[in-house]
């Protein structure tokens, strides 16, 4: 921890040096789960746990407008991003992406993962295939083709990479985090042209896909939106969705691991997939916090909360609470079998209600495509070669370092079916 001009602690360099570590760190000596310090020079009060989340939720208390930082808008949310909205404005605009992605809003996305994947999988036989690199442009063909979004077979490898890049690059200085605004750039022009294109009836797109939804959307102020903007939220689309390889990437090292729950994933049991996907989502590292600002002054079991301050809810921490999750880092997918899952519990993908508060939109189809994907992993013959599989903590985003590398051999080309 470092001490400024005014004898007061600033955890910047702590959390760029700990990573994943920082917030479980500083909470650990807290009885109340409360912790307040400074980041970036400013006020922050970080918080864990159920009843933390409820507090963060509740809209009185804490507000998104200008508490995403610009680094982070400008890799990887993007500048006007639902993520920044509050009230009306937010829920009218949230609307639209429940409607899309909830509730079999997405259906054929899956099976469109499902059969990008199988074709990708006949082409690794004989080869060794880097997990974490064939799965993106798996799932960027998936959703484009599901989104309507016009891509050339051709061009998918870079659109994977790029979506990639901004989410790699988010957290951090230095070259992932100059490539990460650099793909932002190119993409938010490339998909606001097509916006264009599709107002002016210049491009066919099938009714009801998301690319026409985006495109004829009406904010709260009854206006289409800025062609910039809908771009910005396609790619809140199609970027998140191709972030699920990262998931698929720890599914393989969990598989690897822990080789014994490779049987009932092959079997295609589905409870168990499930519950698999959960644990995956729970024990691996991905979001480590979400930040918003304290509307007016708070208090929070009895530490004040200024008005304009910095709120953090450490959903890592949460996810790897004893109290919470028994034995926390032991990978037991069987913990979620016939649990019920309350909406604050489990937060790798925030908490709450995600039609009216800023949890996750995306969180079905997250834990659809892992499980269809994990099933199939499962049920791929391959060998895992001796590499570095460490997944240091220090570096947000993280994955495993060799992105995990699986020999596949030449005879296990043919696909199984899950269903
Ligand atoms: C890869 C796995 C994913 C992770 C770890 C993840 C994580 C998160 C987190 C932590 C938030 C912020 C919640 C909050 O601020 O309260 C969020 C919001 C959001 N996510 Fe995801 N997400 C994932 C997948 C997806 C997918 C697949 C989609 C869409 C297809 C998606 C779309 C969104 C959107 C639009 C928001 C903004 C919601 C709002 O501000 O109201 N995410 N996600």
């Amino acid at each position: 921890m470092l001490v400024d001009l005014m004898g007061r602690m600033d955890d910047t360099l702590t959390l760029a040096i700990q990573g994943y570590g920082w917030l479980p760190n500083r909470l650990r000596h807290s009885p109340q789960d409360v912790v307040r310090t400074r980041l970036l020079g400013q006020t922050t009060v970080a918080l864990r746990g159920p009843d933390a989340a409820r507090f963060f939720y509740d809209e009185q208390h804490i507000r998104r407008h200008g508490a995403i930082p610009e680094p982070l808008r400008g890799t990887l949310f993007g500048k006007g991003a639902v993520h920044t909205l509050d009230g009306e404005p937010h829920r009218v605009r949230k609307a639209m992406f429940t409607a899309l992605l909830m509730n079999g809003g997405y259906d054929g996305l899956v099976e469109r993962a499902e059969t990008a994947w199988d074709a990708a999988t006949r082409s690794w036989a004989g080869r060794q295939v880097v997990l974490f690199d064939e799965t993106a442009p798996v799932l960027a063909r998936a959703v484009c083709e599901w989104t309507g979004i016009p891509v050339q077979p051709q061009d998918l490898p870079a659109l994977a990479a790029d979506l990639v890049a901004m989410v790699d690059g988010f957290a951090t200085a230095g070259p992932r985090h100059w490539r990460a605004r650099r793909a932002r750039g190119r993409r938010e022009r490339w998909l606001a042209d097509i916006v264009t294109q599709v107002r002016r009836g210049e491009l066919d797109v099938p009714p009801g896909a998301a690319l026409a939804a985006v495109a004829a959307h009406r904010d709260s102020d009854g206006e289409l939106l800025d062609p910039q903007i809908a771009a910005v939220e396609l790619l809140n689309i199609i970027r998140p969705t191709v972030a699920v390889t990262w998931f698929v990437t720890f599914a393989g090292h969990a598989l690897h691991r822990w080789p014994e729950h490779r049987g009932r994933l092959r079997q295609g049991d589905a409870v168990f997939a499930e519950a698999f996907a959960h644990e995956v989502r729970r024990f691996y590292p991905f979001a480590p916090f979400i930040g918003g600002r304290a509307r007016t002054d708070l208090t929070w079991r009895g530490t004040d909360i200024p008005a304009g301050a910095i709120v953090l809810l450490d959903l890592y921490g949460q996810n790897h609470d004893a109290r919470l999750w028994p034995d926390p880092y032991r990978f037991d997918p069987d913990r979620f079998v016939g649990r019920e899952i309350g909406a604050f519990d489990l937060v790798p993908q925030g908490g709450g209600d995600p039609r009216t508060g800023h949890r996750c939109p995306g969180e079905q189809i997250t834990v659809a495509l892992l499980k269809a994907l994990a099933v199939r992993l499962a049920r791929l013959d391959h060998q895992v070669p001796a590499q570095d599989l460490d997944i240091p903590l220090h570096r947000i985003p993280t994955r495993p370092v060799s992105g995990l590398v699986m020999a596949v051999p030449a005879r296990s080309a043919a696909p199984l079916s899950t269903h």
